[in-house]
């Protein structure tokens, strides 16, 4: 595959990556291209098939990543999610740098393939203010939040170990963490030696 190193986005849940991924597609919606992912789980009230997700059931799916089809899969909740290597395709295609926004189970995947992404851990300031952000979201049972949580401890742990990310950005004010975001990809995604 000949084109521009994709970038990873991870954190856990309630970091700040869709709203931090947001701001970056708006801001430059020629340049990057979102890898969307497929899922098991039913669609929720506004989101489409084939632009928030390729939602597929859960036997195609199981079928598909036993073929290669997918680059990374994970279970969250029950569900299964995965990044086919269509979706990144359709991305290269279509000239832009692709963004896989995958957790932890993902990124370990990711590294055992050809993908060589640049790797961007977004980092809550703390657990408390992780919770508060979840719980002002708005989108969480006491249940899914409890487990989003528990996740995050161990998603933390994990993305600060050295060497496993590229970039650790701390997302504490949006304005900062964005322009920090901004900063790394200038420098090293469409500046750096972005071929390969
Ligand atoms: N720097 C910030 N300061 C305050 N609030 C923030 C900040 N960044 C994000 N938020 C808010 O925190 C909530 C979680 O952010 P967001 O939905 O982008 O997280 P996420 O990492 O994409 O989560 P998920 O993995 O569940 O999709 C949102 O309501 C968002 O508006």
């Amino acid at each position: 595959m000949i084109g521009s190193r994709p970038i990873v986005m991870c954190g856990p849940s309630g970091s700040g990556k869709s709203t931090l991924l947001t701001r970056l597609m708006t801001d430059h919606p020629e340049k990057f291209g979102f890898c969307i992912s497929h899922t098991t789980r039913k669609p929720r009230v506004g989101e489409e098939n084939g632009v928030h997700y390729h939602f597929i059931e859960k036997s195609a799916m199981v079928d598909a990543i036993k073929n290669g089809e997918f680059i990374e899969n994970a279970t969250f909740g029950g569900n299964l999610y995965g990044t086919s290597k269509a979706a990144i395709e359709t991305v290269f295609k279509n000239g832009k740098v692709c963004i896989l926004d995958i957790e932890m189970q993902g990124v370990k995947q990711v590294k055992q393939s050809d993908l060589k992404p640049h790797y961007i851990f977004i980092n809550p300031p703390s657990i408390e203010v992780l919770k508060e952000r979840l719980l002002a979201r708005n989108t969480e049972t006491e249940e899914s939040l409890k487990l989003r949580l528990s996740h995050a401890e161990e998603e933390i742990e994990y993305g600060i170990v050295p060497g496993n990310f590229d970039i650790i950005i701390v997302n504490d004010d949006l304005d900062s963490a964005y322009a920090r975001l901004n900063a790394f990809i200038n420098e090293k995604v469409l500046e750096g030696s972005s071929r390969y």
